[in-house]
């Protein structure tokens, strides 16, 4: 399907597998999607000998072709370099086995080739696992494209549960940044008539609110908490799936998350940033910041920049800047906030000191 298509149609995962040793079923989804024989597995320097290498035997035993490319970044020349081979192996389907970087190069690559593309993540840290957007960095910009969704999500619980706990606090702090999002939506929806979609941001909503209710039970190592978190990711997608854009996942917080990478020489990780995100444009919003902030802090995500190893005056610059990332898409940002206010509530609310 094309770019053109997909921004149009609803587009959802067909198999979506959450549980122990699912690696092991990556076959059996490819014979009941009625793949081909040619496979390209794009995967990370380290997720490639914690799930690229299995994934390529469980295919090799069905008797398929698979050439495995190792990916550094998700780049647009990456793309490229994966359509390349994609081209000369003539491969019938993608999958992109790891983290956001790899799936999101294997997702526009896939998209490009007009060929499936499964997902197969080796850690929950975003809604991109099963969502058909793309972040991918061309001239020093990171755009979010849209894309193909994922035929299949193949989430291992035993090897997501073995990464490292950040990703899944991380992935958290993704799913809780709904609640400002949906806020951001409505609030278009009201000044300036944007589409809006009832069940899109009910489901979104939803989503963070139970994961919220649920934060005591995530806990590093346990494969009951990735189950958690894994289902809350396949929501979000489903929310953007039926809003045909990301808006039910990411408003002003994303934009917050989106300039500190611009800006911070080390940005943290985008659930982090996004979460930390959520606690400040909830109080611009007048809603319950304090909510968001120990339902991130219960789980064990950062709540203040010191947290996300990011310097106060970084926070200040982005919190200032966050409403240029993405002017078509209005939010509580408006047309911007000014220095002294961005103070007020970087310190209100304890993200800075
Ligand atoms: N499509 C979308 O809608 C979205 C896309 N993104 C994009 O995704 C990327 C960020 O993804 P994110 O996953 O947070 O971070 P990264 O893709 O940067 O991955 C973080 C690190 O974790 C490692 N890793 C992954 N799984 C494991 C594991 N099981 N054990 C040990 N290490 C592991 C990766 O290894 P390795 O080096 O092998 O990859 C990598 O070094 C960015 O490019 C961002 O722009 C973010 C949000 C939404
Ligand atoms: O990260 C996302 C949703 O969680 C995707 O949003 P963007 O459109 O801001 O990249
Ligand atoms: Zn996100």
């Amino acid at each position: 399907m094309n770019e053109l298509k997909s921004n149009k149609w609803m587009q959802l995962p067909r198999d979506v597998l959450v549980g122990s040793d699912m690696l092991g079923k990556v076959a059996d989804v490819c014979s009941d999607l009625k793949l081909g024989h040619n496979a390209l597995i794009v995967t990370g320097q380290k997720t490639r000998d914690i799930a690229g290498m299995k994934v390529a035997e469980e295919l090799e035993e069905t008797g398929r072709n698979v050439q495995i490319h190792v990916s550094g970044s998700a780049s647009m020349e990456e793309v490229e370099n994966v359509m390349e081979i994609a081209r000369e192996m003539n491969t019938d389907f993608l999958l992109g086995v790891g983290s956001g970087k790899s799936i999101d190069v294997a997702k526009l690559a896939a998209t490009r080739h007009n060929v499936p593309f499964l997902s197969i993540p080796t850690a929950a840290s975003h809604d991109g696992i099963v969502s058909s957007r793309a972040s991918i960095t061309h001239n020093g910009e990171t755009t979010s494209i849209q894309a193909s969704a994922p035929m299949a999500v193949i989430a291992d619980t035993e090897v997501i549960a073995k990464a490292p706990f950040r990703l899944l606090a991380a992935g958290c702090g993704d799913i809780i940044s709904n609640c400002t999002a949906v806020l951001d939506w409505e609030l278009a929806h009201r000044l300036q008539n944007v589409t809006f979609s009832e069940y899109s941001a009910a489901l979104a909503s939803m989503t963070a609110n139970i994961l919220i209710e649920s934060a005591d039970s995530i806990k590093p190592e346990l494969e009951s908490s990735v189950r958690i978190v894994v289902k809350a990711l396949v929501s979000s997608g489903v929310a953007m799936s039926i809003a045909g854009s990301s808006r039910p996942a990411s408003g002003s917080e994303h934009m917050f998350s989106h300039a500190l990478n611009r800006i911070a020489p080390n940005p943290a990780l985008h659930g982090e940033q996004c979460g930390v995100g959520t606690i400040l444009m909830m109080y611009l919003h007048g809603g319950d910041w304090r909510e968001i902030r120990d339902g991130l802090r219960m789980i064990g995500a950062p709540t203040t920049a010191h947290e996300m190893g990011i310097e106060d005056k970084y926070i200040l610059q982005a919190l200032v800047e966050s409403h240029k990332i993405r002017p078509e898409r209005y939010t509580i940002l408006g047309t911007g906030i000014t220095p002294d206010a961005a103070e007020v509530v970087a310190r209100t609310t304890g993200v800075i000191s």
